[in-house]
C-alpha cells in the first residue's frame, strides 16, 4: 500500500518544506497535479515546476497530466524528471500512442479515467501501463467529496488484472480520507492519493499515518 501526497494542496510559496515534510513523513510518491485551464476548469503547473522539484526529494513523482492532447508535452515532463505520467483516457485521441510515447521516454505510464467513464474504455491499453488511476472525484480541483459508485470500477480493474495476469497499480485520487481510503483498498486499490487530508492539517505525518493505519 503506497501513499501519494497531492502537492495540489501543498503551500506554492513553500513547494520545497512541504514536500519534505510528507518525504519524513513516510510518503511514497509525490503526486503532481498538471492542469492546463482547458481539460479542466484550473491551471496549476508545468515542466519548469516539476524540473525544481525534481533534486527536493528520493520519491518517484507521479505527474498526472490534467491537459487536452497531452501527447504534446510527453517529452518535456519526461526531461522534467517525472517517474509516472499519466494521462487521461478523455483528453487525447491517440491513447495508445500516447502510452507508447511515454515507456519511449523510459517513464512509467499511467492511464486515468473520470468518474464518467467507464473501465471499458481503457481495456485494450491495460496491458501497456504501469499505474491505473480511478479518479474518485472530477478533476480539478482538490477538497471535493468522494464519489462512491467509483467503487465498482476499483473492483473491476483488480479482477482484470488478475485474469490477464497484469502486474499495474491501481490508484485513487479525490476525496481520500480514512473512511473512504478504507473503502478503496477493499475493493484492490493499492496507491492512495491525497491532498487537503494530509496538508490542511497541522499534523500531516500523523494524517498519513491515519491514511495508513485505515488501509492496512
Ligand atoms: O487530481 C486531483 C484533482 O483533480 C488531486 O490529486 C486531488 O483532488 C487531491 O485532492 P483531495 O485529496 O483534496 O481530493
Ligand atoms: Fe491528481
Amino acid at each position: 500500500m503506497k501513499i501519494a501526497p497531492s502537492i495540489l494542496s501543498a503551500d506554492f510559496a513553500n513547494l520545497e518544506r512541504d514536500i519534505v515534510l510528507v518525504e519524513k513523513a513516510g510518503a511514497d510518491y509525490i503526486h503532481v497535479d498538471v492542469m492546463d485551464g482547458q481539460f479542466v476548469p484550473n491551471i496549476t503547473l508545468g515542466p519548469n515546476v516539476v524540473s525544481a522539484i525534481r533534486p527536493v526529494t528520493k520519491l518517484p513523482l507521479d505527474v498526472h497530466l490534467m491537459i487536452m492532447n497531452p501527447e504534446r508535452y510527453v517529452e518535456d515532463f519526461a526531461k522534467a524528471g517525472a517517474d509516472f505520467i499519466v494521462v487521461h483516457q478523455e483528453s487525447t485521441l491517440h491513447l495508445h500512442r500516447v502510452l507508447q510515447m511515454i515507456r519511449n521516454a523510459g517513464v512509467k505510464a499511467g492511464v486515468v479515467i473520470n468518474p464518467a467513464t467507464p473501465v471499458s474504455a481503457i481495456k485494450q491499453v491495460l496491458k501497456m501501463v504501469d499505474l491505473v488511476l480511478v479518479m474518485t472525484v472530477n478533476p480539478g480541483f482538490g477538497g471535493q467529496a468522494f464519489i462512491p459508485e467509483c467503487l465498482a470500477k476499483i473492483e473491476e480493474l483488480a479482477n482484470l488484472r488478475n485474469e490477464l495476469g497484469l502486474t499495474y497499480e491501481i490508484e485513487v485520487d479525490g476525496g481520500v480520507v480514512p473512511e473512504t481510503a478504507k473503502l478503496c483498498a477493499q475493493a484492490g486499490a493499492d496507491v492512495f492519493v491525497a491532498g487537503s487530508y494530509v496538508y490542511n492539517s497541522d499534523a500531516p505525518k500523523e494524517r498519513i499515518q491515519a491514511l495508513r493505519d485505515a488501509i492496512e
